[in-house]
């Protein structure tokens, strides 16, 4: 697994206000789409290109483009989603799937309810989005799933992680070196409530509410 951890003064402004309990929804959700842009420049340094011809004003040239199949960007649920425009923004050709997943505040295991991804990923390069990284069991799980359907490569595109949770998906990765995380930041450590410290709270409920 690689780990690339954002080092950049504007991620750490934008992290720094999304972090306080003070700052609304509003604003949190505005934040948390800046943050991806930033980060998707990162994530997407391996997207696969293939040569491209085509006529400048001035002459004929070879450039690149997004090599076919097209990558595709998958929100884990709920709180991936508020990352999903600025992913895209960077990645329109990208198809776009969903997966629904949430952990279970007592056991701490990742359930999931939804899935509308296509069964077949051969050769896909993929994108995951989710906020958090905590105990890294949601992420493991949404791992897994696209490797059994045949995905190439995983980009996992995160705004927080704990280190125990870097440890579990390593663990779980075995060496694979076809995993990446790209982070903003890694925090200190999770609670007794697996809640990333300092971290930022809930992400679902600080972009949607609490339901
Ligand atoms: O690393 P883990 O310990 O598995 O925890 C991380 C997961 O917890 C949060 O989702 P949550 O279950 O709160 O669902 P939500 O996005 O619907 O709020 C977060 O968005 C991750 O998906
Ligand atoms: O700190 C945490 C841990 C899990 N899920 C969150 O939204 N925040
Ligand atoms: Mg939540």
């Amino acid at each position: 697994m690689r780990l690339h951890v954002a080092d950049h003064p504007l991620v750490d402004h934008k992290l720094t206000v999304l972090r306080d309990k003070n700052t609304p929804s509003a604003t949190f959700r505005l934040l948390v789409d800046e943050l991806v842009t930033l980060l998707a420049y990162e994530a997407t340094r391996h997207v696969r290109t293939v040569p491209h011809q085509i006529e400048t004003p001035v002459t004929t040239t070879t450039g690149a483009k997004i090599a076919d199949p097209a990558p595709i960007v998958i929100p884990i649920l709920r709180a991936g989603l508020g990352m999903l425009d600025g992913m895209t923004r960077l990645l329109p050709s990208a198809e776009v799937g969903f997966l629904g997943l949430q952990r279970d505040e007592t056991t701490y295991e990742a359930v999931t309810y939804a899935n509308r991804l296509p069964d077949d990923l051969t050769d896909r390069q993929v994108f995951l989005l989710d906020p958090m990284l905590a105990t890294g069991g949601t992420l493991v799980a949404a791992i897994d799933y696209v490797f059994e359907r045949g995905a190439r490569e995983v980009t996992c595109v995160c705004l927080l992680a704990a280190p125990e949770g870097l440890k579990v998906v390593e663990e779980a990765m075995g060496g694979r070196v076809d995993v990446e995380i790209v982070v903003a930041a890694v925090d200190e450590r999770l609670n007794e409530k697996r809640y990333i410290v300092p971290g930022l709270g809930d992400a679902g409920d600080r972009l949607y509410g609490v339901v």
